[in-house]
């Protein structure tokens, strides 16, 4: 484990970038931090903080920040691509226009692209040319940066339709005090889970707003992982993938930590802020808005029912009032809780 000390490019020193660089430089690695924002990389190699982004956090000298492309990407093999999902394309075309020789690319971002309804991992290889990737895999799981950063105990799962390059990424990134990585072949159910979760995130962080308690909460993280698993069945998925550590695991924590920023804006919308506003004091990332565009989208293209990222839908996107979007959900007609996907299992079984 961590058998060799490697050197790696982080691409994006947002929250959770900067702890991922932390983990890496923490198992002995040097991490080259690349962010667009030169002043970010002045302060991340003189003061060694990112006060934006983890304002308590003090960061390893191994970790040097760049705000050149071509220097974070010069003789590197291993990238860690950490910026938002509507970032990638343009981020990975500025990685093409440098890149000399094939890199093993692990993102770590949480999201699917409205209208082409596109996974990270497909985005990626649609973006780089073959000759330049030699793996991609995908690294996610319930891991909020805050508490990566101080150190608390996490758990994380990796896939790659390379698995040595993911078992290649698992040693990296593991670490016996704090950090351990689990692998998983199933790329899609990975992604898909880690996607939609955040729109159930919203929903949970809207219940919270509208002050509706506990049970509520609970109603919404287990149909909402009813619908993720449909979906993501329906698109291929492992099924069992969604009772692991991508699909409940990260349903839990993001709907329930302070620290979620989907749950923090839903939060901001059950108490009656408009979206706008919303998104204007959050100065990160709410990746479960454009998600929860691209789940209606994908939903309707698989032909699977999907209520709560309907609801939320109307609530983002067609000014539905967040009461009466519940009121809709709990007046639906009467339905059983395990058909639909057994249905869609079912239909699998006899295309096979
Ligand atoms: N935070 C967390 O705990 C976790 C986040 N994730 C996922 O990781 C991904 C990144 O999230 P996170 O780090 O939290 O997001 P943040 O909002 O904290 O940071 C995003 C970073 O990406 C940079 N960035 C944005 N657009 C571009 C661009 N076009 N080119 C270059 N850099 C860009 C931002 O720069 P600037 O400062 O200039 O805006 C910032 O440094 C998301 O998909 C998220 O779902 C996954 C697990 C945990
Ligand atoms: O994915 C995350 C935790 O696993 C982060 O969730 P938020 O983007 O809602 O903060």
């Amino acid at each position: 484990m961590n058998q060799q000390k490697a050197e790696i490019a982080v691409l994006g020193a947002g929250s959770w970038g900067t702890a991922l660089a932390m983990v890496l430089a923490d198992n002995g690695h040097k991490v080259r931090l690349w962010s667009h924002n030169n002043e970010q990389v002045q302060e991340i190699n003189h003061e060694h903080t990112n006060k934006k982004y983890l304002p308590e956090i003090i960061l390893p000298e191994l970790i040097v920040g760049h705000a050149s492309l071509n220097d974070a990407l010069t003789g590197i093999e291993t990238v860690i691509l950490a910026v938002p999902t509507k970032a990638i394309r343009e981020v990975v075309g500025k990685m093409k226009a440098v890149a000399t020789k094939p890199l093993t690319i692990a993102h770590v971002s949480k999201g699917i692209e409205p209208d082409t309804l596109m996974r990270i991992s497909e985005l990626i290889e649609e973006e780089m040319p073959k000759e330049f990737i030699k793996a991609i895999v995908v690294l996610s799981g319930p891991s909020h940066a805050e508490e990566v950063s101080l150190r608390y105990p996490t758990t994380v799962t990796v896939s790659s339709e390379n698995m040595a390059a993911a078992e290649e990424i698992q040693d990296l990134f593991i670490n016996q005090n704090y950090f351990r990585v689990y692998t998983n072949p199933d790329v899609i159910g990975v992604e898909i889970g880690g996607a939609l979760k955040n729109i159930i995130a919203l929903a949970a962080g809207i219940t919270d707003g509208l002050g509706y308690g506990d049970n509520a909460k609970a109603a919404l993280m287990t149909r909402g992982l009813a619908e993720i698993s449909r979906l993501g069945t329906k698109m291929g998925a492992n099924p069992l993938t969604f009772s692991g550590l991508t699909g409940i695991g990260d349903l839990i924590v993001t709907c329930t930590s302070v620290h979620s920023r989907n749950w923090r804006a839903g939060n901001m919308l059950g108490k009656g802020k408009s979206l706008e506003e919303v998104l204007d004091s959050m100065g990160m990332v709410v990746e479960g808005v454009r998600t929860t565009k691209a789940a209606y989208q994908l939903a309707r293209k698989y032909d699977v029912k999907m209520p709560i990222t309907f609801a939320l839908y109307d609530v983002l996107f067609n000014g539905k009032n967040a009461k009466d979007a519940v009121d809709v959900l709990m007046s639906r007609g009467k339905t059983n809780e395990m058909e639909d996907l057994v249905n869609i299992l079912g239909e699998r079984n006899h295309e096979n």
